[in-house]
């Protein structure tokens, strides 16, 4: 049984050989946006339990023999770097919980795209990262993002149900030594839990030499349960970061979600991620697969598009696929929308929560 209940599914191509054609043009959508960045959920199962994010208890994990294996995965990034994605985002869930994750770095950072080698960047919280940090950037990881919404310890306890603070700060303290820069690190903002310390965290963040962008929170949580009053906006964490600091806006955004501002005309910035009330879809660039293998084309997007069911599909013969896993591809961007509803009534949050997404 699978933690998805229902969701609306494209069903899978034929499978054959790959067309001569298949692999050209690139993953572009109706809107002209380039897809560039594919964000793979390695795992939903997490060491913490972010309340924004999963349940207490009680979450229905995607059953095992659903998850996608190495292989698999290597052979969508394949596919996916030859249509034009450059850069591979491993995240969860918890990507560290994968016991194959220094294999699955390994093998997409071997990967050459249309301009060279692939980017495999990691979105972690950074339990365990310490003692695998040197194998995972020998095999190739080349940035990392590290998630701490709290520097108290009883804030973090409360707020991801486990007592594991330490943890992190030394996954940070492994990442700040090592040689993967820039190094960022994430903090949702909620009001009532962090939103009196958030100059605090971005003192922490360069104390580390890293930088810190506080993300809005979005309706993603497994219980449903997120109201726009909690949510802190970016309006207000700029008040509040503006109390301390001269913020000056730094310039050449691009595609990124994060939107930066130079911190007293000094060398530290700090960035904020307004999926709410300043969305960014009109330069997004990604696609999302999830640990069982669907396709997305939007974090908030109520469609997936089974991919595999090319993978594991009757009569499908690895190195057969590669044009199956192409259409597949382009499906889901052809069946992207300009942007997100959230802010319309009639939204409707995905039945998975951010975990299971891939976040
Ligand atoms: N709405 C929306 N939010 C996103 C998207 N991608 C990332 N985010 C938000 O931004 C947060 C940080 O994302 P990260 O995993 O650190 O990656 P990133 O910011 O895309 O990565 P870089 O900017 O390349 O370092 C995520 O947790 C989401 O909350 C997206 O496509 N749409
Ligand atoms: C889903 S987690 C997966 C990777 C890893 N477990 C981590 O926490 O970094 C990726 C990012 O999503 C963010 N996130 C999760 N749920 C969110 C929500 N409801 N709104 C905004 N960001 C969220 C987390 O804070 C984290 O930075
Ligand atoms: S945000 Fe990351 S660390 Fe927190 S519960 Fe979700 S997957 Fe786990
Ligand atoms: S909400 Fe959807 S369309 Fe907008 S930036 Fe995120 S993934 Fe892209």
């Amino acid at each position: 049984m699978t933690a998805v209940p229902v969701v609306i599914g494209v069903r899978a191509p034929q499978v054959g050989p790959a067309p001569a054609t298949s692999m050209a043009g690139g993953l572009v959508d109706t809107y002209g946006r380039v897809h560039r960045d594919l964000r793979i959920s390695l795992t939903d199962r997490c060491s913490l339990r972010c309340t924004y994010c999963m349940p207490e208890q009680g979450n229905e994990w995607l059953a095992r023999t659903s998850i996608l294996s190495t292989d698999e995965i290597v052979e969508v990034a394949e596919v996916a770097a030859a249509l034009g994605i450059r850069t591979f985002r491993l995240t969860g869930g918890e990507p560290l919980l994968r016991t194959d994750i220094v294999e699955v770095v390994r093998r997409i950072a071997r990967i050459e795209g249309e301009d060279g080698p692939v980017e495999v960047a990691m979105t972690t919280n950074g339990i365990s990262l310490a003692p695998k940090l040197p194998a995972l950037i020998d095999a190739g990881l080349t940035r990392l993002n590290i998630s701490i919404d709290t520097v108290n310890r009883q804030r973090f306890a409360d707020l991801t149900r486990r007592d594991r603070l330490d943890d992190v700060f030394e996954g940070i303290a492994a990442a700040a030594a090592s040689s993967l820069r820039p190094l960022k690190l994430n903090a949702v903002a909620m009001r009532g839990v962090n939103d009196d310390e958030l100059v605090e965290l971005v003192e922490f963040a360069i104390g580390v030499g890293a930088q810190l962008r506080f993300i809005e929170q979005m309706p993603l949580d497994a219980g449903h349960t997120w109201d726009r009053a909690s949510m802190v906006t970016r309006e207000e964490i700029l008040a509040s970061l503006g109390e301390r600091w001269t913020l000056d806006p730094v310039e050449g955004r691009g595609g990124a979600p994060a939107e930066k501002w130079r911190i007293d005309g000094g060398p530290h910035e700090v960035g904020v991620i307004a999926s709410v009330t300043a969305p960014f879809c009109g330069a997004c660039d990604r696609l999302r697969l999830t640990a069982d293998g669907q396709l997305r084309n939007c974090l908030f997007s109520n469609a997936e598009y089974d991919l595999i069911g090319v993978l594991r599909g009757e009569g499908s013969v690895p190195g057969d696929r590669s044009g199956g896993i192409a259409d597949m591809l382009r499906s889901c961007i052809h069946g992207k929308l300009p942007g997100h509803a959230i802010n319309d009534p009639s939204f409707l949050q995905p039945a998975r929560g951010m975990n299971a997404i891939g976040g």
